[in-house]
Order: C-alpha cells, then sequence, then structure tokens
C-alpha cells in the first residue's frame, strides 16, 4: 500500500493472503464451488447450444470448458492473474488495473490470487468467466447464471404477491394518508429491499435461497439484527424538497444501484414504485451491470424480464404493478444504466477519476441507494477498517451526493458501529459480520460532518 495512505491511517485491503481469514475460504473454497457449478451449466447447455449453432455450438461449448477449467487450476494454484485477451469494451481498463496491482506487489512477485485483494481477485473471477465465452462464439451471450437468477424469481412467487398486494393498497389509498402514515410505509418498504438482500447467490455458492414468506410480517422480528438504522436520516433527504446543498427544488431523482435479480429486484421495483407514486421522488435511475455478475446480479436482460415476467402474472396485483412498472419505463420515469465501472474491480473512491462520467451522473442525484454487500464492499474500499471508524471516512472521498446502504453482512468489513458494538457481536455470534443475519441502512451526506 502507497506510504502516504499509511500515514493517512488507510487500513489494508482484505485478502487470501490472511490465512483462514473469510477472504481466504472464499478463495480457496466458495469460488472453486462457483466456477465448477459454472463448467456444469455451460456442459447441461451442450444440446441447446447443438439446436440453435450445431457443430459450432458444441465446439465452443468444449472450448469454453477447457478455458473456465484451466482458470479454475490457476485459482486454486495461486498462478499469477492474467491480462484478458478478448476484445471486450473494458479489457484494457482490466489490463491496465492489473498494473496498478502490479504496482501495489513487491518487485518480484506478481499479483496472485491469494496474494492480491480479495475484491479484486473475486471481481476478476467473474470477468474471466465473461472471458470464456466472449472468446467463443457463436455462445458469447450466455449467462451461465440464468437458470439460477429465474429459478429464484419463481420460488419467491408468494412473497412476490404479498409486496405487490402491500403496494396496490398503499396506492389505492394513497391520497387518505397522513404524512405518519407515509413515513411508515417508506419504512416497511426501505426494510423489506434491505431484507431482499439475502437473497444472494453468491454467498450461497448457488445453493437456492428465495424468499418464502409474506416480507413485510418479517419485519418485526428482523429489527433487532438492523445494527446501523440512518433511516431518518434518508427520510430527512427525500422530504426536504431540497436534498442537503441540492438546488431548493431538489431534482426530485433517486437512484438505485441495484445488486441481485429475482426477489431483491422485486422489492428495489417496488421501492421505487412507491417513491414515485408518493410524490417522493420525480424520477428513479436504476443501475445494474453489464455483463453477468456475482451469480445473482441483475442485468438488463434480467430487469425488464422481471417486469414483464410481473406484468403478465397470473395474479391481479402483480399484473398491476408489472404493467404500471412498464408504464414508468417507457415514459421515461423510470430509467436503466449499465455503466461497466459497475462490473470494473475498483473501490468507489477510485469512480471520480476512473469513471468521471458516471461520477457526474450520480451528482445530479438527490439520494442514491446501494444495495448489497458487494457495494458495500466497494463503498469501504474492502479493508481491515476499525469498526467504530466514521461510513464517511471509510468512503475516502466518494460522495457524489447523499448515499445510503441497504446492506445484509456477509464479508468482514463494517464501520460505523458504537464503541464495543462489534466486540459485544463477536462475543454473541462470531460470524455476525459473514452469515447474513445482519444488516445495516447506513447514510452518508455531502454536508455531514466527516
Ligand atoms: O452483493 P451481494 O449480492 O449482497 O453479496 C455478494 C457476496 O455474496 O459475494 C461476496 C462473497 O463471495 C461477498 O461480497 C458477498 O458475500
Ligand atoms: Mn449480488
Amino acid at each position: 500500500m502507497a506510504s502516504q495512505e499509511v500515514l493517512r491511517g488507510v487500513p489494508q485491503s482484505l485478502s487470501a493472503k490472511f490465512v483462514g481469514s473469510f477472504a481466504y475460504l472464499t478463495v480457496r473454497d466458495r469460488l472453486p464451488t462457483i466456477l465448477t457449478k459454472v463448467i456444469d451449466t455451460i456442459h447441461r447447455n451442450k444440446n441447446k447450444f447443438f439446436e440453435e449453432h450445431g457443430e459450432e455450438g458444441v465446439q465452443a461449448e468444449k472450448r469454453a470448458i477447457s478455458f473456465l477449467s484451466k482458470l479454475r487450476n490457476e485459482l486454486q494454484t495461486d498462478k499469477p492473474v492474467l491480462a484478458l485477451t478478448d476484445d471486450g469494451e473494458d479489457t484494457d481498463v482490466w489490463n491496465q488495473y492489473l498494473q496498478r496491482q502490479q504496482a501495489l506487489m513487491d518487485e518480484q512477485e506478481p499479483p496472485s490470487w491469494f496474494k492480491s485483494p480479495w475484491l479484486y481477485v473475486e471481481c476478476y473471477m467473474y470477468r474471466r468467466i465473461q472471458e470464456s465465452i466472449l472468446l467463443n462464439p457463436p455462445i458469447c451471450a450466455f449467462d451461465a447464471f440464468r437458470e439460477a437468477k429465474t429459478q429464484s424469481y419463481f420460488e419467491s412467487q408468494q412473497a412476490t404477491m404479498a409486496i405487490c398486494t402491500y403496494l396496490q393498497g398503499l396506492n389505492k389509498n394513497r391520497n387518505e394518508f397522513s404524512e405518519e402514515q407515509l413515513l411508515n410505509q417508506f419504512l416497511t418498504l426501505l426494510q423489506v429491499s434491505l431484507w431482499g438482500n439475502k437473497c444472494d447467490l453468491s454467498i450461497s455458492a448457488g445453493q437456492e435461497n428465495s424468499q418464502k414468506s409474506s416480507p413485510v410480517d418479517a419485519l418485526g422480528e428482523l429489527k433487532p439484527y438492523i445494527l446501523v438504522d440512518d433511516s431518518s436520516s434518508v427520510w430527512s433527504v427525500l422530504t426536504s424538497g431540497a436534498a442537503p446543498g441540492r438546488s431548493a427544488t431538489g431534482r426530485g431523482r433517486v437512484d438505485i444501484v441495484l445488486d441481485n435479480a429475482g426477489f431483491e429486484l422485486v422489492t428495489d421495483l417496488v421501492l421505487a414504485d412507491f417513491l414515485v407514486a408518493s410524490g417522493l421522488a420525480k424520477q428513479v435511475h436504476f443501475h445494474g451491470k453489464s455483463m453477468p455478475w456475482f451469480v445473482s446480479d441483475a442485468t438488463r436482460e434480467d430487469f425488464h424480464w422481471t417486469v414483464k415476467q410481473t406484468m403478465a402474472a397470473n395474479h391481479r396485483w402483480m399484473s398491476k404493478s408489472g404493467a404500471q412498472w412498464h408504464r414508468y419505463l417507457k415514459d421515461g420515469t423510470w430509467r436503466y444504466h449499465d455503466h461497466p465501472f459497475w462490473t470494473l474491480p475498483h473501490e468507489f473512491s477510485e469512480m471520480a477519476a476512473d469513471a468521471p462520467d458516471l461520477y457526474a451522473a450520480l451528482q445530479t442525484a438527490d439520494l442514491i441507494f446501494f444495495k448489497g454487500d458487494l457495494n458495500y464492499r466497494k463503498l469501504t474500499g474492502d479493508r481491515h477498517w476499525a469498526h467504530t471508524e466514521t461510513f464517511a471516512r471509510a468512503l475516502r472521498g466518494f460522495q457524489p451526493a447523499p448515499l445510503c446502504s441497504l446492506r445484509t453482512l456477509k464479508a468482514n468489513v463494517q464501520v460505523g458501529l458504537q464503541p464495543n458494538q462489534g466486540e459485544n457481536l463477536t462475543a454473541q455470534e462470531p460470524q455476525w459480520m459473514t452469515s447474513g443475519v445482519y444488516a445495516v441502512i447506513q447514510f452518508s451526506s455531502p454536508l455531514r460532518e466527516q
């Protein structure tokens, strides 16, 4: 780590070089498991490739599998990280980042799976999976995670019906609610979106973990597991008319940096619907991934498929919700974006320098929600911060607008806790940072004290 960073007290990155750490166990055990599932999925689609592309499809399948088997061996034997060889629009950025990683290592030691930062090598693995199909047309648009993502959606139907019924109930009586009732509805849907993040297939290495019960009913028993709850700050930004530091009118723009497809995405669409229907937002911008990512992260295809699927549901309130979402997308009230930065390995503190166009776009938001654990790791740089370090300091200058992380804890980085709160949790439940049982609603604004 650069010496000036050491001076400024920026801690080291989480890494598999710390034997026995969660990063170590993830790189040693979970990532190879995920790679094996990708290989199995591609193999299971061999006939589909033949039907669609003939013998060429079969040859492409064989090449992709041998590529991924070699990748798995590189990972398991801690080989050096290799430059990408495909012609993706982000290939050069990845290969420049490899040079940046090389500069962080000692001269004679190349970046590798067990010696480089966990955030880097885990993102790199998913980019190499993408390389395995980009290099093997005609299967270069295949999403090896699509089956798992759609299965997660179909297995959460009960919960989806329940949350759409709840949403339509609110929208029907929209004008009768007091400000207090509006606040309670907002808090309910904020927490539903927060807990929707439990449905993440990469922590379970692909094991299904769909939402079975009604999400609204479960909130009461989940409340004690929210370790940081800055909901009131989020509410005041939404209702202040002018987000701190913004023009008096406020553009009423809320951005949601998405995480997982399936049920979590439904909860985000429901929250966005409520924000617009209640007048708390005039427009919502969604940010998804430009390639299959961390098993369950939502791509453009997943996003539009989910809206269409909900609209076509044989359930009155689901289809009514889906039809409204389709209209919002058509009239521009909702916009979908998938900037390449979200599938790069960068910490968000590097965005202003490395993706200034995206940073400038986010600066026009009145509020930005960041969903999930990977986004939290990138917000805080995936570093060994003290639990009592402030969220604002851990952001290291990343503050395009007032922002709120909605995250269930699945990695051992957590800041903004009270003195002894982390120690007490460790005593009660040693796995509190990685079990997905606990969560945060954590806010930072340009005008809050640093
Ligand atoms: O961002 P999400 O979907 O909430 O979680 C991503 C995740 O499952 O992947 C990494 C572990 O492999 C961790 O960041 C986290 O556990
Ligand atoms: Mn995810």
